[in-house]
């Protein structure tokens, strides 16, 4: 059964939308010479080929790349020359972009074993000149694919519209007029030939070489998973005899979808978009991404389905075929029974809930890269946060500048501008909050040292794990000799540096004099001084201060100097920079919201403990101070949070580290606490594992917007980035937030509760209705001499169904469904569809009944066998279609819980579909159906009214002793 296979895949449904197969090379400036035509090109050959146009710019040393190509230089490509080659290779699609595979979307609402056994019918009917059958039954074939296509293509367009709307941006250098010119594109305009200037944080749109790097690591783990960053450096040796490139493992190579984890550089774009190595493992890459929890349960409900048609097929066939002795007809019932059962809406379903509402979330400025991460979001159990940005305002400004005792000295803030404003790394939050605020200030701090002028001669990039940005600048006017070394960073990591304290009031002069660290000016810092540096440091941090602290270094500077973090060392101690980054306004309704959907809120950060606990505390995510004066002091938190006590609620990533060994302790550390900080990049993504891992497993979601949050967003279920993080942040994330803004997380967590609520309803609706008809088959093969119904019919009554159910991801879900994280549970499926399911039999038992008793209807040849299956079609349809209401909810219907108007007016226009098709000339007689007696819909009437409290009965008994209906 392979295309059932195929219709059950858990990915078919979202494979329209996320797979599409490795596109092959196209021809670029360089493959057009290659004489391989692009259609044959094996993965392997293809891999090859793009070897082949990497290594002809990677193998030669930097100063004779721009020979190779004509028209490409180092001042960049012009405006003009750019549209050419665009014109050429067309844009840049990033390969993670989903294509609109509108043609794959058709093909697979044609081809399915509805359509298929459908059409083979019809041709029978033809070939035996029944005309009017053939038209009826191809207009089902018509109306059907349809349905599904129209459907599944209306939804997707619209969420697949919402997705470009996310951009990624690269700065390219183009030569215009004035000169060359660095500007800000998307990423599907970059060409090849473009040079491109990238930072920390930035994601490399094609595959490059670099042309200058300072300090570059980047990270591969979008390609191949590993997350410890790699150096890359520029080539400058010549090519050897015989080299070979490898593209992984190249050092001047930075291939498309990587991101440059420290430094910074420009690099040439070698290849775009088709023809980059991430295109060339596009398939393999969406296949070596782990099964999410609802493509797990999808793929266990379709297996239980599909055993059950290949159990019941044969059954059915075997009994028709003994009792009626017509083979022939017995196979196609059997076909028809098994197309039946077979819920062929299933991936329509899916994927036209996922996206509807992707595109529901969108009004709320939540974009949704993977559909299926709403239904994770769902699911989401615990939510992680970093703080900057998302839990406070990010509206960094300077509070204070102050020396390590505290006292007011601007001498901190001044040696920190020149670090940030000559570092070229990415410009963080900090680093612009101290440009702005001696850019704006009023009067002219500068007096003892001069504003600017200096030079620099190195840097070493701030990183997540040193937490420190070293810049080496020599003097204005000097001979540049005299050099100074200027770090910033966390207050213990650049004390650990440090050797001795500036004095800032020195004895002997009160006016400032020209800054200079000599002796006279520093004096050895001694232990009791250190502690008073942090003692301070913790107070401020208390006061809700994040604090960058300032050292420095006299550093005699050579020719071609370059520096690494091993220079950063027996610095001398300046002072702090204390920064206020208030909390957002909505930020503690946004935690109450979440709390109210039983999500935790869990804060991972880089920062210091006391200013996220300060945060936390501020959002109510621990208890405050005064509630927690007499039991939980700060330092008692910390102390205690490496041991077992209850109020342990904050872990560092030092103490983190010391758990490794002791797993009971560390899982219980894990579990208790709110607070995780001074976390590196690599601890936040260890957290995110352990907590998922925790309590049988736990989905978990993570929101971050920093290049050290990207590895923590990879690493959770649902990654969560905002659209003005960093673009190595968004590229990892399944959702984007457009606006930072928390609370509409809660709205993504309610809205993938009501996606997975009715695709659950769907699922649970649509085998427990089979696995009751499998049951009346049996019965009415077993006994009745003729075809209960005719496959036709079966095949008629099946498309009225699915045309009702195509309305259910409109429909309202009960709030009670709502409040906590759900996820797929084929158990809960599979008891549902065992212990509601038989309940329709009674019924059809009882039509058979009343064809056999009241109107005689008991031998093969008897003329009224039509009214007979017309009853079973009546009686069929109409409690089928009006149990969705009952199915739907937990609780009395129409009365406690009303469903959406679509599904409302579908339900009960499809009814009325299905008591006129009897009446309908010509359609009638093409589908053997006769208008009944009148007297049966009285039968009906009581029958739909039995059913309907024997449902009732059975849902209340069946929520009393499961505790739970959808
Ligand atoms: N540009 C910078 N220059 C110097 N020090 C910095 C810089 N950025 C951050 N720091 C220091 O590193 C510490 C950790 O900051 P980082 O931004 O890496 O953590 P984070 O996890 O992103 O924090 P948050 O959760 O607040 O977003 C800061 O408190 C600060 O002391
Ligand atoms: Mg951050």
């Amino acid at each position: 059964m392979p295309f059932l296979a195929n219709l059950f895949s858990p990915r078919s449904s979202l494979g329209n939308l996320e797979k599409h197969g490795p596109d092959i090379a196209t021809p670029d400036s360089e493959s057009n010479k290659s004489p391989v035509p692009p259609q044959a090109v094996a993965k392997e050959e293809q891999e090859q080929l793009i070897c082949a146009t990497l290594s002809r710019f990677a193998q030669v040393p930097v100063s004779d790349i721009f020979v190779l190509e004509p028209g490409w230089n180092p001042t960049g490509l012009t405006d003009d020359q750019a549209s050419e080659i665009l014109k050429i290779h067309g844009p840049n699609t990033p390969v993670a972009e989903r294509h609109l595979a509108a043609l794959r979307m058709f093909w697979g609402a044609v081809v399915n074993p509805f359509n298929i056994l459908l059409t083979i019918l019809a041709i029978v009917n033809a070939a035996t000149d029944q005309l009017s059958t053939f038209v009826v039954m191809m207009a089902m074939v018509v109306a059907s694919t349809g349905l599904r296509y129209w459907q599944e293509l209306k939804s997707t367009i619209q969420a697949v519209n919402l997705i470009k709307s996310v951009t990624t941006n690269t700065r390219v250098l183009r030569y215009r007029s004035s000169g060359p010119e660095e500007v800000e594109i998307d990423q599907r305009s970059v060409v090849p030939g473009d040079i491109i200037a990238v930072t920390s944080g930035d994601v490399f749109p094609g595959d490059c070489v670099l042309i200058t790097a300072e300090a570059i690591t980047i990270t591969q783990a979008s390609l191949t998973g590993e997350v410890m960053p790699i150096d890359k450096t520029v080539r400058l040796a010549a090519p050897c005899p015989g080299e070979t490139l490898n593209l992984l493992h190249n050092d001047n190579v930075c291939l498309a979808g990587t991101s440059v984890v420290t430094g910074n550089g420009h690099a040439l774009v070698v290849s775009t978009g088709k023809d980059t190595y991430m295109a060339s493992i596009a398939s393999e890459l969406s296949k070596r991404r782990p099964e999410n929890a609802t493509q797990i349960g999808i793929r266990k409900v379709s297996y239980v389905l599909m055993a059950f048609m290949a159990i019941m097929a044969p059954i059915v066939l075997i009994i028709q075929g003994a009792v009626s002795k017509n083979w022939k007809g017995a196979v196609m019932f059997a076909i028809a029974v098994a197309v039946g059962i077979t819920p062929e809406m299933l991936p329509m379903i899916v994927t036209s809930n996922l996206a509807l509402s992707a595109v529901r979330v969108a009004r709320k400025k939540v974009i949704v890269k993977r559909f299926d991460a709403i239904q994770n979001l769902g699911a989401v159990q615990i939510l992680c946060s970093d703080k900057t940005g998302t839990l406070t305002a990010d509206l960094v400004r300077i509070s204070m500048s102050t020396t390590g005792t505290g006292e007011s000295s601007q001498l901190p803030i001044k040696l920190a501008y020149i670090n940030s404003s000559l570092q070229t790394g990415s410009r963080s939050p900090i680093d612009h909050a101290i440009v702005d605020f001696v850019d704006q200030s009023e009067q002219d701090i500068f007096t003892d040292i001069p504003g600017d002028g200096w030079i620099k001669q190195g840097e070493v990039p701030f990183d997540s794990s040193r937490r420190l940005l070293s810049v080496l600048v020599s003097r204005p006017g000097g001979d540049g000799s005299e050099g100074l070394l200027i770090t910033k960073g966390a207050v213990e990591e650049v004390l650990d540096l440090c050797v001795s304290t500036y004095n800032h009031q020195p004895p002997s002069s009160n006016a400032p004099g020209p800054f200079a660290l000599s002796p006279s000016m520093t004096s050895i810092l001694t232990a009791p001084e250190r502690q008073n540096i942090l003692d301070t440091a913790q107070r401020l941090n208390e006061d809700g201060l994040r604090l960058v602290a300032v050292a420095c270094r006299e550093q005699l500077i050579k020719p071609f100097m370059t520096i690494s973090p091993s220079d950063e060392n027996e610095l001398t101690f300046i002072g702090f920079i204390g920064l206020l980054d208030p909390l957002k306004p909505d930020a503690t309704q946004a935690i109450k919201d979440l709390a109210a959907l039983n999500v935790q809120v869990r804060i991972l950060t880089g920062d210091a403990p006391a200013v996220a606990a300060k945060v936390a505390r501020d959002l109510g995510l621990i208890p405050s101070r005064d509630q927690s004066s007499t039991t939980v002091n700060e330092k008692d938190v910390e102390a205690s949070s490496s041991s077992n006590g209850d109020e342990g609620l904050i872990l560092t990533g030092v103490q983190l580290a010391a758990l490794a060994d002791d797993q009971d302790a560390y899982k219980d550390a894990i579990d208790r606490c709110i607070i995780f900080a001074k976390l590196s990049p690599y601890q936040k993504l260890e957290v995110v594992k352990a907590l998922r891992a925790g309590h049988g497993g736990r989905a978990v979601a993570f929101l971050g917007d920093g290049v050290n949050d990207a590895l923590a967003i990879r690493g959770a279920d649902v990654g969560i980035s905002v659209d003005s993080g960093t673009e190595i942040a968004k590229e990892a994330a399944d959702v984007i937030l457009l606006e930072k803004n928390l609370a509409v997380v809660a709205d993504g967590v309610m809205e993938g509760r009501i996606t997975l609520m009715n695709t659950l309803k769907y699922i649970k609706m649509a085998t427990s209705s089979n696995f009751g008809n499998i049951f009346s088959l049996l019965v009415a093969s077993a006994w009745l001499p003729y075809q209960p119904m005719l496959p036709i019919q079966i095949l008629v009554q099946n498309l009225l169904y699915d045309f009702s159910q195509a309305s259910i991801p409109w429909d309202n879900v009960d709030p009670e469904y709502l409040v906590a994280p759900k996820t797929w549970g084929a158990k809960s499926i599979i008891r549902f569809m065992v212990c509601i399911g038989p309940f329709s039999s009674p019924f059809d038992i009882i039509t058979f009944s009343i064809n056999w008793f009241h109107y005689g209807i008991r031998t093969l040849h008897n003329p009224r066998v039509d009214l007979a299956q017309t009853n079973w079609f009546l009686e069929g349809s109409l409690t089928q279609l009006l149990i969705i209401h009952f199915l739907r909810t937990g609780k009395v219907p129409f009365i406690q819980s009303r469903a959406s108007i679509s599904v409302f007016c579908t339900t009960f226009g499809i009814a009325g579909i299905a008591i006129a098709i009897p009446y309908i000339p010509k359609i009638n007689t093409a589908l053997q159906l006769t208008p009944p007696d009148p007297l049966f819909y009285a039968y009906l009437l009581g029958m739909i009214a039995g059913y309907a409290l024997v449902v009732h009965i059975a849902k209340t008994l069946y929520q009393l002793a499961f505790k739970e209906w959808l």
